[in-house]
């Protein structure tokens, strides 16, 4: 373990993060001010529409983004130990923190292994470089725990050789055989059969459980998260929009962007209602929004959610970047009187520390 990591620092913390792509048509900003904290061992979601930043926010935590990807602004730290901002680690340190601390399962398997090597050499080669090697349990142990019967046959394929499924199990072996302090899984069950979505959800959450690793999970799939998270990280134009317990963010939604998309989930719906469509497009960022960037889509948006950006705010034990629920005294008593949020003592200190509008300089 790198020593000079903190044990008891959130393994995942970002502050005002902004991330911008530069791309043939200028600047594309993908990360508007991203603050999101992930506690030692915490089962948390990323949702958000497809472009909201979900990904950029994955990558950021391992400085892995791509080459065309530039840090504007804000801090990202990862077990205490700073990956962009002042004083941020760089080189073989920078190395050794992503080997140490982080994992990533990605959305295809098959494409994630690497297509000319048998399994069993991947997964020798995956603990290459820890100082615990020695400790490290034999490989066909570690796929039996994963629920793969016939083992030694899958360690002598080759990726190709095994289905989506069998392929995602021996990708989460192998991201957890580190040990990794953060697991990162972006839509891990996007390209596996319908059938075993929930069976290898399942296995992600209790593996993750099981070696004390947080997972950060990001999806577009509310029914997963609603079974498998404690708590639930909203994305909204490059921002967190509204963080808090999976129950209670998504029976009681504060956000009038976590309502619209709450409402549109399938099942959601009661006897004879349509199912809600959230209306309007999501944005595509050039620069640093003035205001709220749902506020285009929001059935509830005041003259300040266009022209002033939200502060994020701690409100009734979630964290909220909304007007109408940390703004002016009128608009916030309409949000409690909809919602029952009242508003939380912490929500002066975070304003305190964040200043009331303050954005980032680009
Ligand atoms: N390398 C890149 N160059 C230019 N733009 C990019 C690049 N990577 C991502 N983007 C853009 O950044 C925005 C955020 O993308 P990102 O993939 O982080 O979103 P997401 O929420 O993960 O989406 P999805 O759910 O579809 O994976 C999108 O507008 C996307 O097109």
């Amino acid at each position: 373990m790198n020593p000079e990591t903190d044990p008891s620092a959130p393994v995942l913390a970002l502050s005002d993060l902004v991330v911008e792509y530069a791309t043939r048509h200028g600047r594309l900003r993908s990360l508007d001010e991203a603050t999101l904290s992930v506690a030692p061992g915490q089962i948390v979601a990323l949702v958000g529409e497809s472009g909201s930043g979900k990904s950029t926010l994955g990558m950021a935590a391992g400085r892995l983004l791509a080459s065309n990807a530039l840090h504007v602004g804000g801090r990202l730290s990862l077990a205490g130990r700073p990956v962009y901002g002042s004083g941020a680690v760089d080189g073989e340190p920078l190395r050794a923190l992503r080997r140490d601390v982080l994992g990533f399962v990605f959305q295809n398997p098959v494409t994630a292994l690497d297509p000319t090597m048998r399994i069993r050499r991947q997964m020798e080669l995956a603990c290459r470089g820890r100082r615990e090697d020695r400790h490290e349990r034999p490989v066909a142990e570690l796929l039996q725990e994963i629920g793969l019967s016939d083992v030694s046959r899958v360690l002598r394929s080759y990726p190709h050789e095994l289905s989506g499924g069998m392929a995602q199990r021996v990708g989460i072996a192998m991201a957890l055989r580190r040990r990794p302090r953060l697991l990162i899984a972006d839509e891990p069950t996007a390209a596996v059969d319908a059938t075993l979505r929930e069976q290898i959800l399942r296995l992600l959450v209790s593996r993750c459980r099981e070696v004390g690793c947080a997972l950060l999970l990001l999806t577009h799939d509310l029914h997963a998260v609603a079974q498998h998270t404690e708590q639930i990280a909203v994305m909204y134009g490059g921002r967190v929009i509204e963080h808090g317990p999976t129950a209670e963010v998504l029976d009681h939604p504060s956000h009038p962007y976590t309502r619209a998309l709450v409402a549109a989930l399938p099942g959601a719906e009661k006897p004879g209602q349509r199912l809600e469509a959230i209306r309007g497009i999501p944005p595509v960022l050039h620069t640093a929004c003035p205001g709220c960037a749902f506020a285009p889509r929001c059935p509830d948006a005041l003259p300040e959610c266009r022209s002033t950006r939200p502060v994020y705010a701690a409100v009734g034990g979630r964290k909220l970047t909304c007007h109408l629920h940390t703004g002016g005294t009128a608009s916030r008593s309409a949000a409690s009187a909809r919602n029952g949020a009242d508003r939380d003592p912490a929500d002066d200190a975070d304003r305190d520390h964040h200043g009331q509008g303050r954005r980032t300089a680009t």
